[in-house]
């Protein structure tokens, strides 16, 4: 979830589309929906903890800010029913009481753009403003809302803090962020502060009692068993696999060993310093607390979060071969040499075996090699201290490979690295050090190596071109991705792109003939320009069905069906681009308009506004 200050026009222009989607009128008083009184007795009893720790040690904090305004704290459930509401009442019974009532339900579809059922829908902290309420008759009030997630990143609620004109935004918005990460620090304390261990940690020691402290719950085996989300933001990193030894960089036992009050310094995970403090439970559990893992739901909280190895198996059989490979040396640290075609998805790939391997909290650090300049290529990869060379960082740079330390350090390309840079990574991979240009240190490092090349290293050898000695250290096991035209799963693939060209958010399909011109297409480009085409024809397709006329003039160049049909046309002719060749097709076609269309895979109005454009053809 991502803060903002300013209202955003796109995600109100977008639930505005919603709206009018949903049937509603913004002139019309729509009847309120209030959830029946056992239904609301049950919200509401399923609520209490986070309704008393609101009441109870959240806004007590807030009081002096709330006083003089005319504004009304609004806690909902996780579907928008108002459970419990503070503040002013002069302010609600003036405009709309009964939206105020326990049991009114705030969601979009029911009451139209508000912060409440906006931050619902979108999963972030949002600002409505008076006029940006899609009702005319909600357009007395500001405010902001922000979801409020359980010690597992559930949605449970919301938060809201509705006021009149007066009140400034940014200050609202401010209240609010703070309020609901006040109310998620109670959750997880009343979930596990009784048994389980806590480190709050800031980026300053004279934060430490701040609701924006970062805060961890770890059982007597270090495991982390819940943290609130300013916790991930401090680290830097999602917290799956990752125990409290190393976010602290110090044992298990000298953690549970530290004073109550005294202040660590610690940057396991960081670049920079972080400061803690540990508070013991007062009865200390020994066993972990039931089947837990966090976080539970990391899936939901990283809508792009990447696919595992097993995910990209989607039933070509040159695929699942290169999946059941990297499987079987998965977290064996053995080198992975990736053959394939330029975009056939080898970073994708790479980044699949990171995700899947115990690697996954740290970096994957990818770097193409034919892409950095020869002269820099050395110092990006094995960092230089400060002054070691005109136009350096002055204060220097720790390089690519030790951001790679504890992770996966992908290089692409690996053929065109320079020769020198070759040796010197051969150094760094049998040392299991770096050491930075200019530096008479050295640092150690542990990554997973995986190489990618589209050309053959043994030629690259054969030209002095390629060291053989390194060719042996990265090639552990060598993995051949499969090219676009030799896939079987055409279908599975362009769903897959579609979902990634639509944000996850796919209406929109792919005609049957679209999918005969996929099929006999050559794609030079493969996967990365399926994506292109399928990024062009859903836009011009407007969310329905993708059919030959959405698909860019481009991709027509190379269809395979040129070759297949006209067996008698000149293969220098399949190397032009369409407008050039369709003419040429036309004349070795015996000037016959249907073949020629047949040949290129165009309609016979493609081929006749062509021949027009070239004074070939005339009406009549
Ligand atoms: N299975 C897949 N599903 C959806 N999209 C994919 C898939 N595989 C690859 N892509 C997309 O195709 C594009 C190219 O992928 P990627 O960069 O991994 O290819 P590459 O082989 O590393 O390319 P290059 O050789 O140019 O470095 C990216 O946009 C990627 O997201």
């Amino acid at each position: 979830m991502d803060n903002r200050l300013q209202s955003d026009d796109r995600l109100v222009c977008e639930s505005w589309q919603r709206c009018r989607d949903y049937g509603l009128d913004s002139h019309q008083t729509p009847e309120l929906t209030l959830a029946s009184p056992l239904h609301w007795q049950q919200k509401r009893q399923l609520a209490e903890v986070m309704v008393s720790v609101t009441r109870e040690k959240v806004l007590p904090g807030f009081q002096s800010m709330l006083a003089n305004s005319s504004s009304l704290v609004i806690l909902t459930d996780h579907e928008g029913y108002l459970l419990e509401r503070w503040g002013n009442p002069s302010f609600m019974q003036q405009m709309a009481p009964a939206l105020f009532e326990p049991g009114a339900c705030w969601q979009e579809k029911v009451i139209g753009t508000n912060a409440i059922g906006t931050a619902l829908h979108t999963q972030q902290i949002t600002d409505i403003r008076r006029d940006e309420h899609f009702l005319l008759q909600n357009r007395f009030m500001n405010a902001s809302a922000s979801p409020i997630v359980d010690p597992h990143r559930q949605i449970v609620g919301v938060l809201n803090v509705s006021s009149d004109a007066y009140l400034p935004t940014t200050q609202v918005h401010g209240m609010v962020k703070v309020m609901s990460q006040a109310i998620e620090n109670q959750l997880i304390l009343a979930a596990y502060g009784q048994h389980f261990w806590q480190f709050v940690f800031n980026t300053s020691p004279d934060n430490l009692g701040s609701q924006w402290a970062g805060l961890l719950v770890f059982d007597f085996q270090g495991q982390i068993v819940s943290a609130n989300r300013r916790a991930d933001l401090l680290l830097g990193k999602p917290l799956a696999g990752i125990t409290i030894d190393m976010v602290a960089g110090m044992s298990l036992q000298a953690l549970m060993a530290t004073q109550q009050d005294a202040t660590l310094t610690f940057s396991g995970l960081t670049s920079f310093p972080l400061f803690a403090r540990i508070n013991a439970p007062a009865e200390p559990s020994v066993t972990a607390p039931s089947g837990i893992v966090f976080p539970r739901h990391a899936a939901r909280e990283t809508p792009q979060c990447e696919p595992s190895l097993t995910d990209l198996d989607t039933g070509d059989k040159q695929m699942a071969k290169a999946v059941h490979q990297a499987m079987s040396v998965l977290n064996s640290d053995i080198p992975l040499l990736i053959h394939g075609e330029t975009g056939v998805g080898k970073e994708r790939f790479v980044r699949a075996f990171h995700a899947s391997s115990h690697r996954a909290a740290f970096e994957m650090v990818a770097v193409n090699c034919a892409a950095i300049p020869s002269e820099l290529v050395e110092s990006e990869l094995f960092g230089y201290v400060k002054g070691a060379f005109t136009g350096a960082n002055p204060k220097g740079s720790m390089g690519l490979i030790r951001c790679a330390d504890k992770g996966t350090l992908f290089l692409d390309e690996i053929g065109d690295m320079p020769l020198p840079t070759q040796a010197r990574l051969l150094r760094v991979l049998q040392e299991k050090r770096v050491t930075p240009l200019g530096s008479s240190e050295s640092y150690p490092v542990d990554f997973q190596l995986v190489c990618a090349t589209h050309q053959s290293l043994r030629d690259e050898i054969k030209a002095r071109q390629f060291r053989e000695d390194l060719y042996y250290r990265i090639n552990g096991l060598t993995v051949a991705l499969p090219a676009l035209r030799d896939r079987q799963d055409m279908a599975q693939l362009v769903l897959s792109v579609l979902d990634e060209v639509c944000d996850g958010d796919r209406h929109v399909t792919v005609s049957d003939e679209v999918m005969q011109l996929f099929d006999s297409h050559n794609w030079p480009g493969n996967i990365r320009q399926l994506h292109n085409v399928l990024r062009v024809a859903t836009v011009l397709a407007a969310g329905k069905v993708i059919e030959p006329q959405h698909l860019p003039d481009d991709f027509f160049w190379d269809l395979k069906g040129i070759a297949r049909i006209a067996d008698d046309i000149d293969d220098e002719l399949l190397e032009e681009d369409w407008q050039t060749a369709l003419p040429k097709v036309y004349m070795a076609l015996g000037r016959n308009v249907s073949k020629t269309a047949e040949a290129m895979s165009v309609s016979r109005n493609t081929v006749y506004k062509r021949l027009k454009q070239l004074g070939l053809w005339h009406d009549g």
